[in-house]
């Protein structure tokens, strides 16, 4: 049974995921008609880089994140970008989103300079999270907890974060039994998404080797969220 305040905690959390969204001008560059790959990376580079700035202003929503020892703020940013903006993009392509425009993202993703060994794990994954159909809240909520993982690099105080992450897996846990009776082990196949994430942290630090050796540029923000350049 969901307490008021784990529906408080929730309400909080979807509020502000509802509220940082890419903006629409910056959406809308997708349907542009210049495809080459060229073109597609300094799109997808503009998008990546608002979409950080919304993972920043959603994280400051979250209840006791600004309460953390800075360079812990800091440093669960960094270890989480890549996994949040793999969330986030597998929400447009499942949701079919009105201003995702899911088949231009596919298409310039595709046409990007990626290699093929990174096309397969990163498409799988956005199937799997389509097959699960999360309500935002599940959503929301996920992303929040990926966010909060205490065992990032250089996350200092631990034990700060994990009590952070441990009342958000617990209405995750609520949630999912309520929204999903007829499917008990649906909490722990959201788990195991977590656990896939992961995996394509280490392809995407591979694709930004290769596109750093074909001399692709980054912006400054995910220069520093990335450690690169
Ligand atoms: C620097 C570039 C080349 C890069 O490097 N790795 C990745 C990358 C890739 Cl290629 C895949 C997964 C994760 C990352 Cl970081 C990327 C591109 O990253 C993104 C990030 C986020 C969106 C994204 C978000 C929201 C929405 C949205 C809405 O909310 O309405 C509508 N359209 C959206 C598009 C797209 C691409």
């Amino acid at each position: 049974e969901i307490t008021k305040a784990q529906r408080a905690l929730m309400k909080v959390i979807v509020d502000a995921y509802n509220r940082h969204k890419i903006p629409q001008d910056v959406a809308k560059k997708l349907l542009q008609d210049q495809y080459s790959a060229e073109e597609n990376f300094l799109l997808l580079t503009e998008m990546a880089t608002s979409q950080v700035q919304v993972l920043v202003e959603f994280t400051k929503n979250i209840p006791g994140f600004l309460s953390l020892n800075h360079e812990d703020q800091i440093a669960l940013l960094k270890g989480s970008a890549v996994e949040a903006m793999f969330l986030r993009s597998a929400q447009v392509f499942s949701q079919k989103m009105p201003n995702g425009h899911t088949e231009v993202l596919e298409e310039r993703i595709r046409k990007s300079g990626i290699s093929e060994e990174f096309m397969t794990p990163m498409f799988n994954f956005y199937k799997s999270i389509g097959e699960l159909h999360m309500i935002e809240e599940e959503q929301a909520l996920l992303t929040a907890i990926t966010i909060l993982t205490p065992d990032r690099p250089f996350v200092k105080d631990q034990q700060a974060v994990e009590r952070l992450q441990e009342p958000m897996l617990e209405v995750l846990r609520k949630l999912c039994v309520l929204q999903h009776p007829q499917e008990p082990q649906y909490f722990a196949r959201l788990l195991g998404r977590l656990t896939e994430l992961r995996t394509l942290n280490h392809y995407h630090a591979e694709m930004l080797t290769s596109w750093r050796m074909n001399d692709h540029k980054f912006t400054p923000l995910l220069c520093e969220i990335w450690d690169v350049q």
